[in-house]
């Protein structure tokens, strides 16, 4: 497995950030760190993601920092130049999957039928997002749709929170889960980083019991 795939199967959830501004940034990274899950996936949906991730990679070099909704092969580019170790996008863009594998840079892309996945599986990849997780079937549709597929697994990410974490996790076939639930918008607004350390804190104990 990919070096940096295990280090995320290791934390078995990442934050999936999205920061207006990247003087969050650090903040942010902190209280992910205190909570002890030092991870982002810090999503391209805003101006501030480039700069945050350099931000995060440089004052925390131990963390695992990715980028995610990464759409365009620049934006590859840009992530890795600031700091990003993996790569995820929301569907499987087959330009982007070719440029990643050639550069050695681990990505995971979004699928949520065979298709996708056949596609992924010929670029190689071991391991793809699920997206929209719940709304595309939760984990009875992954189970269905690992079944044929020996030895591709998967990280659901979409409508995944605190209360439905657990079972993912505890099938097999799930390496890690992404998620927004601890690091949700209204939080950063606000400034309010010790209950994003709080909810870290609650999402790195849950990932204990489901492994148990
Ligand atoms: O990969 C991307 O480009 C995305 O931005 C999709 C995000 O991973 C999900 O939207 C997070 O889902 P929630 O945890 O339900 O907020």
């Amino acid at each position: 497995m990919h070096e940096v795939l295990e280090q995320i199967q290791k934390l078995g959830i990442v934050p999936v950030v999205v920061l207006n501004d990247a003087k969050d940034a650090e903040p942010l990274a902190k209280a992910l760190c205190d909570g002890g899950l030092p991870c982002a996936e810090v999503t391209f949906r805003t101006a501030a993601a480039e700069e945050s991730i350099r931000i995060m990679a440089e004052k925390f070099p131990h963390m695992l920092i990715g980028a995610g909704t990464v759409l365009t092969t620049d934006q590859v580019d840009r992530a890795v130049a600031a700091g990003a170790k993996f790569i995820v996008s929301p569907g499987l863009n087959p330009r982007i999957v070719k440029y990643c594998v050639e550069k050695g840079v681990l990505l995971t892309p979004g699928c949520c039928n065979p298709s996708d996945i056949e596609q992924a599986l010929e670029n190689g990849l071991e391991v793809v997002k699920f997206f929209p997780a719940e709304p595309a079937g939760g984990l009875k549709m992954i189970k269905a749709i690992a079944a044929p597929y020996v030895g591709l697994k998967f990280m659901p990410t979409g409508g995944i929170n605190a209360a439905n974490v657990k079972d993912y996790l505890a099938y097999d076939r799930i390496v890690a889960c992404g998620g927004s639930w601890m690091v949700k918008g209204s939080l950063v607004d606000e400034g309010n980083f010790a209950e994003i350390t709080r909810l870290t804190e609650e999402a790195v104990a849950i990932v204990k019991e489901a492994r148990k």
